[in-house]
């Protein structure tokens, strides 16, 4: 009985934990009014953004555009977020790869979406609507991997970013363009960046519009690793890349990625607390349970 109370006030910590890392950064109380920016974008439209959820626990997002190196039009922005809805109530979910179709990532905003909402309001607005949606596939709790494959430049490079891993085809590249639209990212790329390269190199990355090739991006640490080609296409090799790291019951896999999301975003003392109610949930669960039973050993 003692039991069982503990064991539900863990659960009900870990949803709250769950809703607030789901929460998108901005809302009516920032002025942010998503009904706005979505009306304005919705004659953009054309391409799609497709979600595949496969009985193994690994889901693909294509980025599906390619008459215009899969640039979001207004359409996919929207689509973007419903499927990201869609992932966060995904329970069966580990993994998930991020890719665009016809061998190239992403080529950033639709060009004609952005040349219509260029008033700095609504550049605002959208910017707001996009980091919600990045926010929210980082902190999805999926092992995200972003196969980068051609290009991604510009919205499409900051994307790549909200992905917990890049892997990069030999001949592909990541370029932050923003510069050379009199821009800098506003998607969340330049924030993602500092954390996965350091001030020094994102700072060389944006101002110097430099293209990333698949071994400096190794070197710096913006790509994970490069996939040469052979037999098995870059789809077939990131979903083997992937499967190491989300091997095991679906609610660990998801408690590894809710901890590192939790030591990622909060300050150090929430942060622990969060890690305490995260390993409550697993604890004594049927992955942990069968483990001790089976004696498992690790050498
Ligand atoms: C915060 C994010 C930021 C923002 O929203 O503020 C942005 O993302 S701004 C957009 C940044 N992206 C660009 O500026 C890309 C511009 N395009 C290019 O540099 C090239 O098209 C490139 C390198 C992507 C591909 O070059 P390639 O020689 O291989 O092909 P084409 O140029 O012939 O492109 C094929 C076809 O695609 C159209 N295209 C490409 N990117 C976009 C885009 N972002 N929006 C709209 N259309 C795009 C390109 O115009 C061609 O169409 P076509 O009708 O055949 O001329």
């Amino acid at each position: 009985m003692a039991y069982s109370i503990w064991r539900c006030m863990l659960n009900r910590s870990a949803t709250r934990w769950h809703l607030y890392r789901s929460l998108s950064l901005y809302n009516s109380s920032h002025g942010f009014n998503a009904e706005e920016i979505k009306n304005k974008l919705a004659p953009f439209t054309g391409g799609s953004v497709t979600l595949v959820k496969g009985e193994n626990g690994i889901a693909e997002l294509c980025i599906d555009n390619p008459s215009r190196m899969n640039a979001f039009t207004g359409t996919m922005m929207m689509e973007l977020e419903e499927r990201i809805s869609d992932l966060e109530n995904w329970q069966e979910g580990k993994g998930l790869i991020v890719y665009g179709a016809k061998n190239t990532f992403c080529s950033g905003s639709d060009l004609n979406a952005v040349k219509a909402i260029s008033n700095p309001k609504d550049g605002i607005l959208m910017c707001m609507l996009m980091q919600n949606t990045l926010t929210r596939l980082q902190r999805l709790p999926l092992i995200s991997v972003a196969l980068v494959q051609g290009k991604a430049l510009g919205g499409g490079a900051e994307l790549c970013t909200a992905c917990d891993f890049r892997l990069m085809t030999e001949d592909s590249e990541i370029r932050f363009v923003h510069k050379l639209m009199g821009l800098v990212p506003g998607w969340g790329g330049a924030t993602r960046l500092i954390q996965l390269v350091g001030s020094r190199n994102a700072l060389k990355l944006l101002s110097s519009t430099l293209r990333v090739h698949p071994q400096y991006a190794l070197n710096i640490g913006l790509a994970d690793d490069i996939l040469s080609s052979g037999t098995d296409g870059p789809l077939e090799k990131t979903q083997t890349w992937i499967a190491s790291y989300t091997k095991g019951a679906a609610e660990v896999n998801r408690a590894v990625k809710k901890v590192i999301t939790s030591g990622r975003e909060k300050l150090i003392e929430d942060s622990l607390r969060s890690e305490k109610d995260i390993f409550g949930t697993v604890w004594g669960g049927p992955a942990n349970m069968q483990a001790l039973e089976k004696g498992t050993k690790h050498n």
